[in-house]
């Protein structure tokens, strides 16, 4: 307990736009991560809708997207405050906060210098509200070097879960995606397809819903084999690494454009997407990893029982070798505050001047330095 140490902030808010992430961080100086407090907080309605309206293009989107940064802003210094309140800190107490924002576009596949991504925030407001220096724009700098630009967890989950065997750890939010930790050898990761994201966009569609919870709805369905090799033909998933995806490629459109005319009852849909998710990641890591003794879930996917019991049952159907199937729970960190740690260890990154980049993952052509500070 008495090595040198900072208290950092991490502020999430991912591709499920279900809401905010806060973790409070002490960072050692050697980069060891230790959760000190969180908080989770729904998006308000209106701001929910609005982020959700930028995820493709349409009318007046710039005054729209400068106002859902700045609403954001408003919500992410809410929950610092929260998280101050809780821990009876004051903003001096905290060296950095690492805010992610909010992804609307992600068009990482376009060519050299025309590559983007754009995470919805303002940072600078940020700052201001919370006195606070502000890490933010994590991703950009990886792209102009070439590279995806996502997935940056990879670095965070090699600190915080190597061990001696071989691991991986999946992240199930609205997109899934895997970090390989061979006991010896190179890090490497990538997303591998839809998480949570298209069972979200159908139980919406159809029942209002916001998520289905514990795959209740799914598992009042049956698995429609002809929709699932439709959906696993999707060049996504046999492209190589680096790559990386996000609404911009799986969303209720394709999902409707996959279904077609076929009568496909509505929850043997949900069913079949349940196990896309499962499908997808378990074959992905079967190619890039097959020697994984260890599977580590983490993210809201986590929580869904029924998705999790798929997992189970699936692996030695598809991994086809034994692997043990554990939330992160079991390592001591809830799986939904897993990524709120990583923008904290980002930030303390970015502080430290150290490359948290790798380019083994994203692409890139070499180690940078990641994301922009709004000094206090
Ligand atoms: N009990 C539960 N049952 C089913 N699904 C759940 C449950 N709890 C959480 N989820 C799922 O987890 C999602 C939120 O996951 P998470 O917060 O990890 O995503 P995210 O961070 O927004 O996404 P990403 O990692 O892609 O940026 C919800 O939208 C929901 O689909
Ligand atoms: C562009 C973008 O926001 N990507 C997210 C998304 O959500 C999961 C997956 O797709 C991952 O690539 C990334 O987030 C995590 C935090 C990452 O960068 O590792």
């Amino acid at each position: 307990m008495n090595k040198p140490h900072s208290l950092y902030i991490g502020l999430m808010s991912g591709t499920s736009l279900d809401g905010i992430d806060a973790v409070l961080a002490r960072i050692d100086s050697d980069g060891a991560v230790s959760l000190l407090g969180a908080v989770s907080s729904p998006f308000t309605p209106e701001l929910r809708k609005a982020l959700l309206g930028l995820q493709s293009p349409g009318p007046n989107e710039l005054h729209r997207e400068k106002q859902a940064g700045n609403a954001l802003a408003i919500e992410y210094a809410q929950a610092v405050q929260d998280l101050l309140t809780q821990k009876n800190l004051n903003a001096t107490d905290i060296s950095a906060i690492g805010a992610h924002g909010q992804t609307i576009r992600h068009q990482a596949d376009l060519s050299d210098h025309l590559a983007y991504t754009h995470q919805t925030l303002n940072p600078a407001l940020l700052a201001e509200l919370t006195g606070i220096d502000v890490i933010a724009d994590f991703r950009s700098r990886d792209l102009a070097a070439g590279g995806h630009g996502a997935p940056l967890v990879p670095a965070f989950h090699a600190q915080q879960f190597s061990a001696d065997e071989n691991i991986a750890v999946l992240n199930l939010g609205g997109i899934a995606n895997l970090t390989l930790l061979p006991k010896n050898g190179e890090v490497k990761g990538f997303d591998c397809g839809p998480g949570n994201m298209l069972m979200d966009a159908w139980i919406a569609d159809q029942q209002g819903h916001t998520f289905d919870e514990n795959g209740t709805w799914a598992l009042q369905g049956a698995v429609n084999q002809s929709l699932l090799t439709r959906m696993l033909a999707d060049r996504f998933f046999s492209k190589a690494p680096p790559k990386s995806t996000g609404r911009d490629d799986f969303h209720l459109e394709w999902l409707q454009k996959q279904i077609g005319l076929d009568n496909i009852n509505a929850e043997d849909v949900q069913a079949t997407l349940l196990h896309l998710t499962v499908n997808s990641s378990l074959q992905a890591l079967e190619c890039h990893a097959p020697h994984t003794q260890t599977l580590i879930v983490c993210g809201g996917g986590a929580r869904n029982t029924a998705l999790m019991n798929v997992y189970k049952a699936s692996s030695q159907a598809i991994f086809k070798k034994p692997l043990e199937i554990v939330t992160s729970d079991a390592l001591g960190v809830d799986p939904q505050l897993v990524e709120g740690l990583a923008f904290a260890w980002l930030a303390w990154a970015h502080k430290e001047k150290r490359p948290a980049n790798l380019p083994a993952v994203t692409g890139a052509r070499g180690p940078r330095i990641l994301g922009a500070c709004y000094p206090a």
